[in-house]
């Protein structure tokens, strides 16, 4: 099985090969510290007799090397996130698909959570929050037109009372607040509104410029598909599986599914708020680069072909919300599979087989809101790396004493 290093020179078909047969495992690990003065992690042995105020000269200890395995949303913010908080790893990010071809790239980005049945809704805040405080602060930065993040303000309508008037998101959002009687005149079939500004994730320019950060700090990027994690062994110390959907087949979890979605992309510059009503099923988002109407949910579907069924359905709910939207013009058809899941596998497991182990970091399943959470989790995969990392050098040095 070959990889192609994306944007590099070459194939690293040989320097796999090599780091296979040279590189330790991560049970090889050196004790973090010889006992001498000022050890921060060294290839020296572990002395219970060393003299504390000798000082350790050590060999720089080997750089620990992650894998990224997907380059959605999901992986490449998990790995610009690895390389922000623990600049001292290494870090590749391996995907047989790179934008403009992920689910990512066909979602409208639009900062609104989904809930996830399976996970505790104050984690699903916290995730929802931390993500909106981050894209938040590029949105105020000279970075915000590069990675594609912008504020947008509109409304969300119901045709019957919600169970709940004030989701659990609506302190995070700005603003939010109930529609007034003058506000909802314009939607004649629907009762009852809620009025807020969030942000628009555009991956189309947020994935290239995340995928730059990575390269800026050294990570790497390569394209190939990986069949079995176990490929990865002896060139990898940890592997950190973001492949949504993929992980059906990568790992077997028979808990994942498809939930299909078409949208239309199309020229309507005059729209600048956002309109979706709260059955999930129709929706208008303006967007940089064009208008986003939605959409369908469609469960275990698979394909991946635009319906036109389909498309004559979306045009004919969002003109129903938005007659104006009757001038709209270029109107592209998109389809991407949703990677729905009870909840989102954020999870740590080391993989034994033959008497090796291979450390895993899950991050996958994010469903109908990985854009809405996925700073979040990927400060949690970063947490569950860190602890990986910990236990199995703890072990590995209790059990050499
Ligand atoms: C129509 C539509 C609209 C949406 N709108 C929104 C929205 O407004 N807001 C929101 O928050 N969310 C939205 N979403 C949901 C959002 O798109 C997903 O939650 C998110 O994209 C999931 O990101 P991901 O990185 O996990 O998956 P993906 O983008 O699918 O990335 C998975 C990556 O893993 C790689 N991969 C998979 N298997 C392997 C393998 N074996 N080897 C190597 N690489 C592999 C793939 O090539 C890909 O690069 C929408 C989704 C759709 C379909
Ligand atoms: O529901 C929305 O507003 C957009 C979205 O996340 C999706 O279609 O999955």
């Amino acid at each position: 099985m070959g990889s192609e290093v994306r944007g590099g020179v070459s194939s690293v078909r040989d320097q796999w090969k090599a780091a296979l047969l040279l590189a330790p495992p991560l049970s090889a690990l050196r004790p973090s510290s010889c006992g001498k003065n000022k050890c921060f992690g060294c290839k020296c042995s572990v002395d219970s007799q060393a003299d504390a105020s000798v000082l350790c000269h050590p060999e720089p200890m080997d750089t620990t090397r992650v894998a990224v395995i997907g380059a959605g949303v999901v992986g490449l913010s998990t790995a610009v996130c690895i390389s922000e908080s623990i600049p001292q790893y290494s870090i590749d990010v391996i995907s047989d698909k790179f934008t403009p071809d992920t689910t990512s790239d066909v979602a409208a980005g639009m900062l609104m959570p989904h809930a996830y049945p399976d996970t505790p809704v104050h984690l699903q805040k916290q995730w929802f929050q931390e993500t909106f405080d981050r894209l938040f602060a590029i949105a105020n930065s000279s970075e915000a037109v590069e990675a594609g993040i912008q504020l947008v303000s509109g409304w969300q309508i119901y045709r019957s009372m919600p169970p709940q008037e004030r989701p659990f998101w609506a302190d995070t959002v700005l603003g939010f607040r109930k529609m007034t009687e003058a506000e909802l005149k314009k939607f004649p079939q629907h009762v009852f509104g809620q009025a807020f500004t969030t942000m628009k994730c555009e991956s189309l320019s947020y994935l290239p410029w995340l995928e730059k950060r990575l390269r800026g700090s050294g990570g790497q990027v390569h394209t190939r598909k990986v069949e079995d994690l176990w490929e990865l062994y002896g060139a990898y110390d940890v592997v950190v599986n973001c492949s949504g959907l993929g992980s059906r087949e990568l790992v077997g979890d028979l808990k994942i599914f498809p939930v299909r979605g078409q949208v239309l992309k199309v020229q309507a510059p005059w729209m600048n708020h956002f309109i979706r009503d709260g059955d999930g099923l129709t929706y208008i988002y303006p967007g940089t680069f064009n208008v986003t109407l939605g959409g369908t949910r469609q469960k275990d579907d698979w394909n991946l072909s635009p319906d036109p069924q389909n498309s004559r359905e979306i045009l004919s709910r969002c003109l129903a919300l938005e007659p104006s939207l009757q001038r709209a013009w270029d109107i592209k058809e998109k389809v991407g599979l949703r990677p729905c899941r009870p909840g989102v596998r954020l999870q740590r497991e080391v993989l034994v087989k033959d008497g090796h182990q291979l450390p895993v970091v899950h991050n996958y399943g994010h469903g109908a809101g990985g854009i809405s959470v996925h700073w979040g989790t990927a400060l949690y995969a970063v947490q569950l790396v860190k602890e990986l990392i910990t236990t199995l050098k703890i072990s590995t040095s209790k059990a050499k004493l």
